[in-house]
């Protein structure tokens, strides 16, 4: 970026009483200090030369003032170039002239100071690709020490994500960790696995004295049970050796807990589960001080909105933190999730709404619904590279499936909303665990499950938006490993290609120039009525 460029952006939308502080700047600029001398009668020739000096200075006056207005506004935390300036006037009695040299010299190494704080965080936004909008964001982190260093950390939870292996923080985890710390709240949107969940974990550990009592003091919203439990999993594993209350809303606990004696530092739920729980098992969120809305997206959509409301309305603390975490993050849902929200920061990584770049993906087309199950076979035979995700649109379909693929050698097990809880955890942890190859699975599992190993995503029925898309590749690729991402489309299909060839466009995967000349559509969603998944001929 340019240099005239970088700093119109960083010093965008700041205010300063100019008229205040102008002689201030003027003369800590200048390294100058006034004379308080009275003033001698100039000359015609001196009174030209003085006038036209004047109109540069004043001019150069003007231009210190904004650069240093600007500086006001993109602050270091506890840092103002500007502090003690107050009510200071130009004429000081003549013994004041040496403080007045002293306090300009500390003010300018300030402002310098400053000015390095902000072309260091200017770089490292620019380095990690993060793009911000807001006012006063704090710098992004260097590195997890700094979190002892700059936020008086507990080494210990630093300590923990070094055995975890986690030796620098992601992108999304510089700059939004640092936003939280500092008490403010913030929509983020970085790709599929990324680190969100610890991005968002770790201010709640840092901020939250371990089994403190008074009430659930974070509450972590996600849109299905297995992301949930999974949430709760790795917060556990960032607090271990502090005893924090860490809970996992269950079934159970929502229809017949006893919220009163409960302790619970953080607690992780479904918006249904915790709207039943507070509505009619009197579970008091007054004290909660975060609330986090993982896949935001997903939770704001229709269907979920009112619970959320009555979620947000139940946290009533007036100093509540909220943040919202997606990989996608529509205009429409922003818009919508700012009404609840209190001068946000944005913070985006990369490309808004885009796949990670870590997968590589392929458009093919089968023709018909018969012509994808000899797809999906010949695959498997040219080569299987386990574990392996399909995705199929309904729970229908993920049985048929299942049961085709149950009489070829693949090691395939299945995952839909008919499993109960347990069912379902068993076929994620096989899968985990290498006892399964192939995991044929509905939506339940598209959004936020971290499966590190997937090394390959099939969308056997197309996606019904490039937003559904984007998630459902993003189980592979995690981490920073690699992933390939394969989608079968139809006739059916067609009409819809284009929202997504647009998204592996985006990520610099290759589509075939007539998909990109097929028309833009506007509508954002698809779900073609699809033939039962069978090799033996229809009855009918
Ligand atoms: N700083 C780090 N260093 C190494 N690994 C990390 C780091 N942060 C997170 N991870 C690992 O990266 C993986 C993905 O993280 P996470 O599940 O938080 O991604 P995400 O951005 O929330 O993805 P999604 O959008 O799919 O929900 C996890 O296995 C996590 O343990």
């Amino acid at each position: 970026m340019e240099t005239s460029k970088l700093s119109s952006s960083l010093f965008a939308g700041t205010h300063f009483n100019r008229k205040r502080f102008a002689s201030d700047f003027a003369r800590f600029h200048q390294g100058q200090t006034p004379s308080p001398a009275a003033p001698s009668v100039p000359s015609p020739e001196k009174k030209r030369k003085r006038k036209s000096g004047k109109a540069k200075a004043k001019k150069n006056k003007k231009k210190r003032a904004e650069a240093a207005s600007a500086l006001s506004s993109d602050v270091v935390e506890g840092f103002n170039v500007f502090k003690g300036l107050e009510g200071k006037n130009d004429e000081l009695p003549s013994e004041k002239v040496e403080i007045r040299k002293d306090e300009d010299l500390v003010a300018v190494r300030r402002r310098k100071e400053v000015e390095r704080e902000i072309e260091r965080a200017a770089v490292l936004r620019k380095r990690f690709d993060l793009h911000i909008a807001g006012q006063n964001v704090p710098a992004p982190l260097e590195s997890f020490e700094e979190l002892i260093s700059r936020y008086g950390c507990d080494s210990y939870l630093v300590g923990n994500l070094s055995k975890l292996g986690f030796k620098e923080p992601t992108p999304i985890q510089r700059q939004a960790i640092p936003i939280l710390l500092s008490g403010r709240e913030c929509f983020a949107c970085a790709p599929t696995g990324s680190g969100k969940t610890l991005a968002f974990l770790f201010p709640l550990l840092m901020k939250i004295k371990p089994g403190s009592k008074g009430g659930v003091k974070a509450v972590i919203l996600c849109p299905t049970r297995e992301l949930a439990a999974q949430t709760v999993r790795e917060c556990k594993k960032f607090a271990k050796g502090r005893k924090y209350f860490i809970k996992l809303m269950t079934k159970d606990l929502s229809k017949s807990g006893n919220f009163k004696d409960m302790h619970c530092d953080i607690l992780v739920s479904t918006p249904l589960r915790l709207d039943h729980a507070v509505k009619k098992r009197d579970l008091d969120l007054s004290s909660v001080e975060y609330l986090v809305l993982d896949e935001s997206d997903k939770l704001f959509e229709l269907g979920f909105v009112e619970v959320i409301d009555s979620v947000v309305e139940a946290c009533s603390n007036p100093s509540i933190i909220r943040s919202l975490f997606s990989a996608t993050l529509p205009d429409s849902i922003e818009a919508l999730a700012r009404t609840i929200m209190h001068d946000a920061i944005r913070v985006i990584v990369g490309r808004k709404n885009s796949a990670s770049s870590l997968i590589k993906q392929k458009l093919i087309f089968a023709g018909t619904e018969r012509g994808k199950l000899l797809a999906l076979r010949q695959s498997f035979q040219e080569s299987l590279n386990p574990p392996v995700l399909i995705f199929v649109q309904s729970k229908e379909r993920a049985k048929e499936l299942y049961k085709e693929l149950a009489f070829d050698d693949v090691r395939a097990d299945v995952i839909h909303a008919d499993l109960n809880e347990q069912q379902r955890q068993d076929a994620v942890d096989n899968l985990r665990a290498g006892k399964t190859w192939v995991l044929i699975a509905t939506e339940v599992i598209a959004r936020g499950m971290d499966f590190k190993g997937v090394n390959c995503v099939i969308n056997y029925d197309f996606p019904e938006s490039a937003a559904a898309y984007i998630h459902r590749i993003g189980r592979c690729g995690r981490a920073g490993r690699s992933g390939e991402a394969i989608t079968f489309f139809t006739e059916e299909d067609k009409p819809f290609l284009r929202n997504i060839a647009n998204v592996l466009v985006s990520s610099g995967c290759e589509v075939p120039s007539w998909i990109m000349a097929l028309p833009k559509l506007k509508r954002k969603k698809h779900r073609v009525d699809r033939d039962p998944i069978s090799t033996l001929p229809n009855e009918d």
